[in-house]
């Protein structure tokens, strides 16, 4: 199991211990969806979660993305109840809502079907723009599109999307769209949940690649939840496994499928073609 050695600022992310509940309401009691959790994440490194349905992915996702502090209509937020997370720096469990600006400056979050939630009256240019003319109304606007056309271009998106609305395009499309709107602000950390989502096999490397690339200029890290094992394997690095709230495997994607440490991992096993068979060398081969 990864044990927290190094002190929160030199690593981009420190989860120690980590528990978090969804606290009742409805017919529902309180509910423990992380369960004593830790992990840390370097500079530099891409960190893969994997777990089957309900086993914690997206609220640990939630919780690094600080997005319990935000205000979401019906949803109920999760709480963390035990341990200690710190984002580039930031202590997340004592954070306020009004530290989230800030936070956000550098910390970007793809949340699960962000494909769905672009909003329908802007065009993709207007909404991969939008974080940056939050921050800054007087941004240059040739510099503003040829900084959009690049982002887009990097997800193999053709130009002539920049003036199209979400409702045009394929929900891989969409989804792509999702992806470069959080790439927008140049964050040092992406917390992405399922970003390959309705993403076409052969454009799943450019995902890959534009996080390699960010890796390799330095001061990047990336989380990565997600059931693609493909993308786990194209991005590389180590894979925390979760089941029911808890951490059952830390390792690559392959070496926890081929140690059958937990019995999710053995059915997982099962389930998924061997590495010498998945298709990314084929998608990375196609890739300019
Ligand atoms: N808003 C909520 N209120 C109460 N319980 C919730 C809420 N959201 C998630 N849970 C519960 O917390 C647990 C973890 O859910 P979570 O969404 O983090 O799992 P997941 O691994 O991301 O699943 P999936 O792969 O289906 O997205 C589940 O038991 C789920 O039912």
């Amino acid at each position: 199991m990864d044990r927290v050695t190094a002190s929160p600022d030199t690593r981009a992310i420190v989860v120690d211990d980590v528990s978090v509940d969804f606290p009742p309401h409805g017919i529902s009691g309180a509910h423990r969806a992380v369960d004593g959790v830790s992990f840390s994440v370097g500079w530099g490194e891409v960190l893969g979660v994997m777990g089957e349905s309900g086993s914690g992915k997206s609220t640990v996702a939630r919780i690094l993305a600080a997005d319990h502090l935000r205000r979401a209509g019906q949803n109920v937020a999760p709480s963390i109840v035990g341990g200690a997370v710190h984002v580039n720096g930031s202590a997340v469990r004592s954070m306020r809502r009004r530290s989230l600006p800030v936070f956000d400056f550098d910390v970007a979050f793809l949340r699960q079907n962000a494909a769905d939630t672009l909003e329908a009256e802007r065009t993709v240019a207007e909404i991969v723009a939008a974080p940056i003319l939050e921050r800054d109304r007087r941004y240059d606007r040739a510099t503003l599109d040829v900084r959009v056309a690049t982002l887009l271009d990097e997800l193999f998106l053709p130009l002539g999307t920049m003036s199209a609305y979400p409702y045009e395009l394929s929900a891989g499309q969409r989804q792509r769209v999702a992806i470069a709107r959080a790439l927008a602000l140049d964050p040092k950390v992406l917390i992405a949940d399922e970003p390959t989502a309705g993403i076409d096999v052969s454009v799943r490397s450019a995902v890959a690649d534009l996080v390699e690339r960010r890796r390799r200029i330095g001061d990047f890290a990336a989380v990565f939840v997600t059931h693609d094992i493909d993308l786990l394997r194209a991005v590389g690095g180590r894979v925390v496994a979760l089941h029911s709230g808890s951490v059952v495997g830390v390792g690559s994607v392959d070496g926890l499928l081929e140690s059958a440490e937990h019995p999710y991992l053995t059915a997982l096993a099962h389930a998924v073609a061997p590495p010498a068979r998945h298709e990314n060398r084929e998608a990375r081969r196609t890739s300019p």
